[in-house]
């Protein structure tokens, strides 16, 4: 495209060459006139050298003239190309003239172009003044940040002591004793890790854990709280953990009272003990059915929440053969409807049962958790024969074991065997092989 100016340009350039070629054609008459003056007169010398200078200023018009048929002929095509494109805007800025074609000015093909990217612009009302607003840091946003952090850290924190305490107690290990060493008592075994994990879980607490363990002879109710003594003092120092045997301890009832203030003493000692090393003491009492009645108030008073910290950071367990009738009579009763009903749903039936008859033996059963060990079929007896002839190294032949668990009395319901002594008479047998 050519420009206004450009037009003037040319303009100007074309009248001098108007008038050039103008003169041209004056002078071309004029030379011919000079030429048959020259025929006619003949020649002269000084006429020959302003001939020959006139014929070089001819030239050059010739060559003037020629550009300026170009340009003419350029400018009526630029003309033509102009009123093809149309409606193109024609630019107002000034633009250069040379003469190169106009393909060569004209602009490269869309897919070469490179993509203009968006200016993100700001727009601002007339009347305000055009400053893009600071960005302010929010107060609110960074308490939110740190609070959040805060919390976080507590609850990893937490979490952390959480695994800390129950890891001191090593339940995993004392689990893998319990499944080695206890044989058909899984659901008691398993209510009591529950029990303990909870409770050892964090070291501030609300009241004691007072587990009560129940079930009739033989079940495995002492052979449970020796496992529990042994691993609780492997696990913490020896003085944190008591085994009180009543019938050892306070067999006779006129020395109940002073048996009684004794076991008081005792307790507040490794209470005091266990505070100073912030460990959880464990206190196991055997054969609770001979527990005169001022022990067991002492024990009441000890269970209940309104003592000092340290007297609510305690294991309790009470062993005991109380309520074994009921036991007996309720895994009779429902031993064919164990896989209907499910195992769980008889155990918390169980339990119920039972917190009603130890309520009205004395009422620290209501402080308690009970817990019931249920009969032991044959097959537990058997492996009761097997381990403890295994212990005292005799060769365990499996007909041997099953004469042996014969000679035992049982309580036989449909299919199955209930052995009426547990594994009690194993020991004694084994011994007389
Ligand atoms: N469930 C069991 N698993 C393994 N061994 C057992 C089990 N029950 C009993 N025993 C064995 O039988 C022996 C006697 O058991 P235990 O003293 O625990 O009976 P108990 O339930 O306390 O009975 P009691 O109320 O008459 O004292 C134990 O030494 C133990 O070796």
């Amino acid at each position: 495209m050519v420009s206004s100016l450009d037009e003037k340009r040319l303009e100007a350039r074309r009248l001098p060459m108007a008038a050039a070629l103008d003169k041209m054609e004056d002078q071309e008459t004029s030379e011919s006139a000079v030429e048959s003056q020259v025929e006619e007169e003949g020649p002269v010398e000084s006429t020959t050298h302003s001939i020959a200078q006139f014929s070089s200023k001819l030239r050059a018009m010739i060559r003037i003239r020629n550009k300026y048929q170009a340009i003419k002929k350029r400018r009526a095509e630029m003309a033509a190309g102009l009123s093809l494109s149309g409606s193109q805007p024609r630019s107002t800025s000034p633009k250069i003239f040379t003469f190169d074609t106009v393909t060569a000015n004209s602009p490269p093909p869309l897919r070469n172009r490179k993509k203009k990217k968006k200016k993100r612009r700001v727009l601002f009302p007339s009347s305000s003044r055009r400053v893009v607003p600071t960005k302010e840091s929010s107060r609110a946003k960074s308490c939110l940040v740190m609070l959040s952090l805060i919390v976080f850290l507590q609850v990893y924190n937490a979490i952390e002591n959480l695994d800390d305490h129950v890891l001191k107690y090593d339940l995993e290990g004392l689990e893998k004793t319990l499944k080695r060493e206890v044989f058909g008592q899984r659901e008691a075994s398993e209510e009591l890790l529950e029990r303990l994990s909870d409770y050892l879980s964090t070291y501030v607490h609300n009241k004691p854990l007072v587990l009560s363990l129940h079930g009739p002879t033989g079940v495995g109710k002492s052979h449970l709280g020796r496992i529990l003594a042994r691993h609780f003092r492997s696990v913490m120092s020896e003085q944190l953990v008591l085994q009180y045997f009543v019938l050892h301890h306070c067999p006779l009832e006129e020395s109940a009272t002073n048996c009684a203030w004794n076991l008081a003493s005792r307790i507040s000692e490794i209470v005091t003990l266990a505070e100073e090393e912030e460990k959880i003491p464990v206190f196991i009492f055997d054969e609770v059915e001979f527990m005169h009645r001022p022990l067991l108030d002492t024990l009441h008073g000890f269970f209940r929440s309104n003592r000092s910290s340290e007297y609510l950071n305690v294991i309790y367990m009470l062993i005991s053969n109380l309520g074994q009738g009921e036991i007996t009579k309720f895994v009779l009763q429902n031993s064919s409807s164990e896989v209907s009903m499910g195992r769980m749903w008889l155990r918390r039936d169980l339990g119920l049962l039972l917190r009603r008859t130890l309520e009205k033996h004395h009422p620290l059963w209501v402080e308690t958790d009970i817990v019931p060990l249920t009969l032991l079929e044959k097959s537990h007896v058997m492996d009761c024969f097997l381990d403890e002839m295994t212990r005292e190294g005799f060769y365990p032949d499996h007909v041997h074991i099953e004469r042996l668990a014969g000679e035992i009395l049982y309580y036989s319901v449909g299919q199955r065997q209930f052995s009426q002594t547990g594994c009690k008479q194993v020991v004694a047998k084994v011994n007389l092989l």
